[in-house]
């Protein structure tokens, strides 16, 4: 595989594909240009305002960043929009896609001075490519091996001063160097459901859907905190609304569509679900290791851990112990509401 890079130039109406969505979306891209139009987050945008400012002022490079949290947070969203307050050149590409050291090398060298380089899941660096960027973040410049057998050596070519921005799901498996040498480390946590009614509607008038306020805040409540998730169930909504000729997406044409969709009260979705059953009647509410739990609802543990578990522990429902995961009381009660809707798969 080649090294995949994309550069791009920012501009505050720059309109790029957004390639990182689960369907492909057609119509105006919903992407964030700026800080003032990306809701949420209030203290990680707070603290990257004054760290840009202050880039800015010195005319040295914003130090290297890492953004980390579940899927779908605005992690991609975020790095391109620091990069657009900067006013650097934006280049992304990310950390499987990457499998030799010279292919990083080659992409390091073509970096113009400030620009900022977006490494999506830096997790999944291969070691000996994620040692290039040790030199590379730390004095600008990167080891070349050059010459054949006994006579290879090393030369130190330099490179532009610039910024990494890194994002991945999985912060613990950054390893220790790496991890150090970022200057800047921030957690998006899952929306509030007043910011993510906001993205809503920006989302409604960027597409023009005519989404009313109680239809917002029904769809904010039940979209797993989560914006890609929010932007996906508004064009489902959408959908329904024009083949029942309703004219204004209200509450309850989302009920009607989320009860459709088998997203329940809570927003959790089947395999949500599924998780939580399973918990509670093969393994009588808990503890079950993550490998038996992923085994038996037969989902890959890593997708278990990154994309289902954290919205469960946030929203109180699983507890994760030294013995495995464990139904809280909420979730026992949340079932048995499920239980009374012969709607909801279980
Ligand atoms: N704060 C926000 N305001 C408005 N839209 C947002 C916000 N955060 C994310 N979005 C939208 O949600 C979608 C997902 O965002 P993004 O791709 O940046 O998430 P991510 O954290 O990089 O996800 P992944 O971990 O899957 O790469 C995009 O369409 C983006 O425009
Ligand atoms: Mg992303």
């Amino acid at each position: 595989m080649t090294a995949e890079i994309e550069r791009v130039i920012l501009s505050p109406v720059a309109d790029e594909p957004e390639s990182q969505e689960s369907e492909v979306i057609s119509g105006p891209s919903l992407r964030p240009q700026l800080f003032d139009d990306y809701p949420g987050q209030e203290a990680v945008k707070e603290n990257l305002r004054v760290y840009v400012q202050a880039a800015r002022k010195r005319q040295t490079p914003l130090d290297h960043s890492i953004f980390h949290g579940p899927p779908g947070l605005g992690k991609t969203t975020l790095a391109k929009i620091v990069a657009n307050e900067l006013g650097a050149p934006f280049y992304q590409t990310s950390g499987p896609s990457i499998d030799k050291p010279g292919d990083l090398a080659g992409i390091l060298a073509g970096i113009e001075p400030g620009g900022v380089l977006f490494v999506d899941e830096i997790h999944r660096l291969p070691i000996t490519v994620e040692e290039v960027l040790y030199s590379a973040m730390e004095d600008f410049c990167v080891d070349i091996l050059v010459g054949q057998g006994p006579a290879t050596r090393t030369v130190r070519m330099p490179i532009n001063p610039f910024t990494l921005i890194g994002a991945t799901t999985r912060i613990a498996s950054i390893s220790a160097p790496l991890i150090s040498r970022f200057g800047i480390q921030e957690h998006l946590d899952f929306y509030s459901e007043s910011s993510l009614a906001k993205i809503l509607m920006r989302s409604a008038s960027i597409w023009d859907i005519p989404l009313a306020e109680d239809g917002a805040m029904e769809l904010a409540h039940r979209s797993r905190g989560t914006p890609r998730i929010a932007n996906r169930l508004l064009r489902r909504v959408r959908d329904f609304a024009d083949f029942h000729s309703v004219s204004e997406l209200h509450r309850d044409i989302v009920d009607l569509t989320l009860s459709r969709l088998d997203i329940d009260q809570q927003g959790l979705d089947r395999m949500d679900r599924r998780i939580l059953y399973t918990i509670r009647d093969r393994y009588r509410g808990g503890p079950v290791g993550i490998e038996t739990l992923a085994a038996t609802v037969g989902e890959e543990r890593t997708t278990i851990e990154d994309v289902y578990e954290p919205y469960l522990t946030h929203k109180g429902l699983i507890q994760r112990g030294p013995r495995g995961r464990e139904l809280s009381e909420e979730a026992i009660n949340h079932l048995e509401n499920c239980d009374q809707h012969q709607s909801l798969s279980r």
